[in-house]
């Protein structure tokens, strides 16, 4: 590596030794890191508050363009993490460890989606240094609770009067790896729901056998929505369906049991048992489907079940529409994007439905164009995951490419 790419990598380490994960993510010290270094580049810096008690600052970097009538280029990328259980980690989440062997940093965020800004960043350096002068302004910005569901952050962004401001032609947003050697690019996302699921039920002996217990009822749930759930991961499995085209359904915590000082009453069963469940649909989902679904297959009355289920975030666009971007000559960005890539030497997935959900729905609800991107190729995808990592190498080429990208975003005058 040279002294640059070093640095780069060192600085990389830095943010990610920040402990921005849930439920207590480190926006301060994020702000501490990203401010003076956005500065240290010469670019403008504004915090701005969506909250009253102002603990979550969204960043906000500018370099100016040198038309500023021209609508401006946005990049994206949230602050905070999910959680990592450390014990189960093979490097510690928060030390951003580097395996000289394989250059793989480990962290929490080293994929979702950390080393966006400092890729950002490094590339506006590296641009700069070669004297160039963007003609479209570009900003960046840094947000918080997207982990979360945004509601503080992208979200309140979106509808604000300083968004309106910025006059956005264009944004791109997070991706998600790709374990070949193309880059992925997402044209949208799926609708993200929370589904839980209570059970009632006769309590007993733990002896007896009776029907209509709490766990008991809750075991029908869980099987009806085990058999769409492999109906769909087989279209999945079977190569007919992308990731993002299905409908997924995956439990993600069960609650039942009475108490006890050793664990549970082992010779009790209860009479409430919970589960929780992720859900996500494609942007053309038939909605009403699924919520009969769940009402009449799912989590029936007539078997003492009763549900909540939540929708985060936007459905449609303004205009009653499913939210996307056109990645087709309708949308002249997405020709100087891919133009981009192929100067940089780089091959473009398919574009695909991201099969997790991210901030850039607030931005296509607006009829805005965003693309959802990753430059993390030949990479496992391990976000949310334990042991995520990213490969130095991997991450310095991405700043060579986010130069070219950056370049000509901000140089289209269409
Ligand atoms: C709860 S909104 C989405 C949060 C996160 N990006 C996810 O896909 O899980
Ligand atoms: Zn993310
Ligand atoms: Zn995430």
């Amino acid at each position: 590596f040279t002294e640059l790419e070093s640095d780069q990598v060192a600085r990389f380490q830095e943010y990610l030794r920040i402990r921005t994960a849930h439920p207590s993510p480190d926006y301060a010290g994020a702000a501490a890191f990203l401010l003076p270094y956005a500065a240290s580049l010469g670019l403008r810096t504004t915090t701005l508050h969506f909250t009253p008690c102002k603990t979550k600052p969204l960043l906000l970097l500018t370099w100016p363009g040198s038309d500023p009538s021209l609508p401006s280029v946005l990049l994206n990328s949230h602050i905070d993490s999910v959680p990592a259980e450390a014990e189960r980690w093979s490097h510690p989440p928060f030390a951003a460890h580097r395996d000289p062997a394989t250059g793989r940093v480990y962290a929490r965020g080293a994929q979702d989606d950390k080393c966006l800004p400092v890729q950002y960043l490094e590339a506006i350096r590296g641009l700069r240094a070669a004297g160039f002068a963007p003609a479209r302004t570009v900003h960046i910005s840094l947000v918080p609770d997207e982990e979360i569901g945004g509601m503080d952050g992208f979200e309140k962004f979106a509808q604000s009067e300083e968004f309106r401001a910025l006059n956005i032609g264009f944004m791109l947003d997070e991706g998600q790896a790709s374990p070949t050697d193309v880059f992925r690019v997402f044209y949208a996302d799926r609708l993200v729901w929370r589904l839980i699921v209570k059970a009632a039920g006769a309590p007993g002996h733990g002896s007896r056998m009776f029907d209509g217990a709490a766990v008991d009822n809750l075991m029908d749930c869980l099987e009806t929505v085990s058999g769409f759930r492999e109906a769909q991961f087989g279209m999945v499995k079977a190569g007919e369906r992308g990731p993002g085209e299905v409908v997924s359904v995956n439990p993600v915590y069960m609650k039942a049991g009475i108490p006890s000082p050793t664990g549970f009453v082992m010779n009790m069963q209860p009479s409430e048992a919970e589960v929780g469940f992720d859900l996500r649909l494609p942007p053309t989902a038939d909605i009403e489907q699924i919520k009969r679904r769940v009402k009449e297959e799912w989590a029936p009355a007539h078997k003492n079940l009763t549900y909540e289920l939540t929708q985060k975030g936007p459905v449609t666009d303004g205009a009653g529409h499913p939210i996307f971007t056109a990645t087709d000559e309708s949308n002249p960005w997405w020709s100087v994007f891919e133009q981009a890539i192929t100067s940089a030497g780089g091959k473009l997935s398919k574009p695909e439905i991201l099969s997790s959900t991210t901030d850039s729905r607030f931005v296509r609800q607006l009829g805005i164009p965003a693309l959802g991107f990753s430059l993390m190729s030949n990479t496992p995808i391990l976000l949310h995951d334990n042991d995520e990592f990213l490969e130095d190498k991997v991450f310095l080429r991405g700043i060579k490419v986010y130069e070219h990208v950056i370049r000509a975003l901000s140089s289209f005058q269409g």
